[in-house]
């Protein structure tokens, strides 16, 4: 309580003097606490004279607190030139019988200058002292009044970031989940609702499990190596979910890193491109593939001819090109119409696949034409030509077995079966790295030989 009191007037004092200090210019700042402590001991001096008995010792009432508002008001400098006047005012003018300066008095009034001048010098020492105090108190506290705004900044703009980031989490059609070191589950955005049920029922479970048995370990490693590099990595790969069906995801990874800049979190970014992937598959099927016989067109086989004419210069073993033109096709379209053509190009398809390995390629070169592709036949020209023609043959009799197919001809539908369907097939062995376009062109002339020999043969292109 009483030091409160004793700091309140303190600071209303202060308060007082620093606003006398910006009255004056700069240059009298200091000079300005000396003609304070000089007014302030006029005034004592003044109160002493007019109410205060001379004889009364008073001193410590009227000249100690000059002294001590002096020092509070100009500092130490200016308590010390208020003691001294003081000292000298109060002992030689006013306290009889030493009015003036005499050796006697001096003498006579040793101690009790001596006392002055040291409570004087105390109470100025004690002001500044208290001075530096607060000085350094009010610097500590600016420091950390400045250190709780920056926090409080700091704070606020994560909670802002938080909040930022949770608006965006949850209101996005992407998928955005952080996970720990080991892939477990520690936040998924509500979107994973609409595919697995609760999203935070997720938390803490293998962010790995529902990924498609046939893409996980790709993407673990995925996740493992971005770990390591500490840097994120694309990935594509399928969720399948709890109603079997299966959804073809793109993610994206970003990782969140500690003060000292290890990888403690996360982020996978990932959005459900199943349509767009079906899209893709579309485009990609009508650029390259038959629309009726769901076989690779002309286009897809130049690529397939080219990979295989490239293996084989690998390899040294011969591939062989099958050219094959179904014999007396237009009547059956003439008499049956084009629908039950289709049908039947459709199983001509089928069959010649059938026919065939998985490295094989079979294509439709156009109308009733359709080119096979064999790879990795033997490694000298004899065998590989009675694969070849092994092959053929079974194309031939996979092609005569009978056909039912409907017709609608003439605005009537009717069920038909066509039998007997030939095919003059032209073939060439190829082991060199000749271009495809003239191995096509030669199959295709061996061919027109097959059917100029009667149609349904097999012609070998000799060179
Ligand atoms: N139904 C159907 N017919 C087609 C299609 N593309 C071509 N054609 C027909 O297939 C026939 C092919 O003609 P050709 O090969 O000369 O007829 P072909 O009777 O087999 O004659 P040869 O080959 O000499 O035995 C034509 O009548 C075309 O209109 C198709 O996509 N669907």
């Amino acid at each position: 309580m009483g030091i409160g009191i004793f700091d309140f007037s303190y600071r209303t004092i202060e308060r007082f003097a620093n606003r006398y200090r910006s009255l004056m210019p700069r240059t009298y700042h200091r000079y300005g606490g000396h003609l304070v402590a000089v007014a302030l001991v006029s005034l004592a001096l003044l109160v002493r004279f007019e109410i205060a008995p001379l004889d009364a010792g008073l001193q410590y009432l009227t000249f100690f607190p000059a002294v001590a508002l002096a020092a509070i008001i100009g500092g130490f400098a200016s308590g010390i030139i208020a003691t001294l006047l003081g000292l000298i005012l109060a002992t030689y003018l006013f306290v009889p019988p030493y009015y003036s300066f005499t050796l006697e008095g001096w003498q006579s009034s040793l101690w009790s200058n001596l006392v002055f001048l040291m409570d004087g010098f105390i109470v100025s020492v004690s002001i500044e002292a208290m001075h530096l105090y607060r000085q350094k108190y009010e610097d500590n506290l600016d420091e950390l009044t400045q250190q709780i705004t920056r926090r409080d900044l700091a704070d606020k703009a994560l909670a802002e970031q938080e909040e930022f980031f949770r608006l965006m989490a949850e209101n996005v059609e992407d998928f955005i989940a952080v996970l720990d070191l080991q892939g477990r589950r520690l936040y998924n955005s509500p979107s994973y609702s609409r595919f697995f049920g609760n999203a935070d029922a997720m938390k803490g479970t293998d962010s790995f499990a529902e990924i498609h048995p046939d893409d996980r370990e790709r993407v673990k490693q995925v996740f493992s190596e971005s770990v390591k590099l500490g840097v994120g990595l694309r990935t594509e790969y399928r969720f399948v979910l709890p109603d079997g069906s299966i959804r073809d995801m793109e993610s994206s990874g970003g990782l969140i890193r500690n003060s000292k800049g290890e990888t403690v979190r996360v982020v996978v970014v990932s959005h459900d491109v199943t349509d767009r992937k079906m899209v893709e598959q579309k485009i990609n099927r009508l650029a390259f593939y038959d629309s009726l016989t769901q076989l690779p067109n002309r286009r897809l086989l130049d690529d397939r001819l080219e990979q295989a004419i490239a293996a084989s210069k690998r390899s040294g073993q011969y591939g062989a090109v099958m050219f094959l033109d179904l014999d007396n096709f237009k009547p059956l379209n003439d008499n049956y119409g084009h629908r039950a053509g289709d049908l039947l190009l459709i199983e001509v398809a089928k069959r010649i696949t059938s026919c065939v390995r998985e490295v094989d390629t079979v294509a439709r070169f156009g109308g009733d034409e359709f080119v096979v592709v064999l790879s990795e036949l033997a490694g000298n020209e004899s065998e590989s030509a009675a694969e070849a023609r092994t092959i053929a043959k079974k194309i031939h009799a996979a092609l005569a077995e009978p056909y039912w197919l409907s017709s609608n001809f003439k605005g009537t539908t009717q069920l038909i079966t066509h039998n007997n369907v030939g095919a003059s097939i032209g073939v060439v062995l190829f082991n060199h790295g000749d271009s495809a376009e003239n191995i096509l062109k030669r199959a295709d002339k061996s061919m027109y030989q097959a059917k100029a020999a009667g149609r349904n043969q097999i012609h070998f292109h000799v060179t």
